[in-house]
């Protein structure tokens, strides 16, 4: 695997942790460039940032100055470049199982309560609103863990289901979701925080979070 690796980030885009996880779960050395969503109107709008991320959203990677854009596009690539340990299970089955479990927070939870929806829902309706997304998601997420999970989501391996799920997580907390009604999910996501890569590529353990969120 050649190549020198840059993340633009932010310290709790689920999108930028996703990506953290994937490698960190790798093992793979990279130069970290935190973009401030929210500091000077949005770093990720300023004009040099959307030549790489025509979207000018985070996160964007960028291998031997070739930009790549999307959480699951960057993570399969990064899957293809260094395929040990694996983000997919070979089985047939349970790699659709994970892909599914990922889809359903990266397309069916996420965007919903992504910063630019959330700014256009207004400030005085997008907690509520954040809140209905997320716990109806994850009440659909449970219900199919049920059906594939073993130590983690799908079996007793790390899947991409596993890297959603846990910024989606601190999302529900942030968002006030009951997480007691989703026992499978705090069982799981409770035995991911404890591994060493989902501890390095923690949002609140990032250089770009901010001193009154970091974990002591
Ligand atoms: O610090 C902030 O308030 C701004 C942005 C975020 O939270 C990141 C998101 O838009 C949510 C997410 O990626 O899930």
């Amino acid at each position: 695997m050649a190549g020198k690796i840059i993340l633009y980030t932010y310290f709790r885009s689920s999108c930028s942790w996703r990506v953290r996880i994937a490698l960190a779960l790798k093992g793979i050395e990279y130069e970290s460039r935190p973009v401030n969503l929210i500091k000077d109107g949005g770093q990720q709008h300023a004009e040099e940032y959307k030549t790489l991320n025509p979207q000018e959203q985070v996160p964007t990677l960028v291998w031997d100055g070739i930009p790549i854009t999307q959480s699951m596009a960057i993570m399969l690539f990064i899957d293809d470049i260094k395929p040990n340990p694996p983000l997919l299970p070979d089985d047939p089955v349970k790699k659709a199982q994970a892909l599914a479990l990922a889809e359903l927070i990266n397309s069916g939870i996420q965007p919903l309560q992504n910063l630019h929806v959330l700014q256009k829902v207004g400030e005085d309706k997008k907690t509520e609103w954040a809140h209905f997304w997320i716990n109806k998601g994850l009440t659909a997420f449970e219900k199919m863990l049920k059906d594939t999970a073993g130590k983690y989501c799908v079996g007793d391996s790390i899947t991409l289901a596993d890297i959603f799920l846990v910024p989606q997580v601190y999302n529900a907390h942030r968002f006030n979701v009951d997480l007691t009604q989703f026992p499978l999910i705090q069982k799981i996501s409770a035995t991911l925080d404890n591994h060493e890569a989902f501890k390095a590529a923690d949002a609140l353990v990032q250089p770009d979070c901010p001193e009154d969120l970091r974990k002591k």
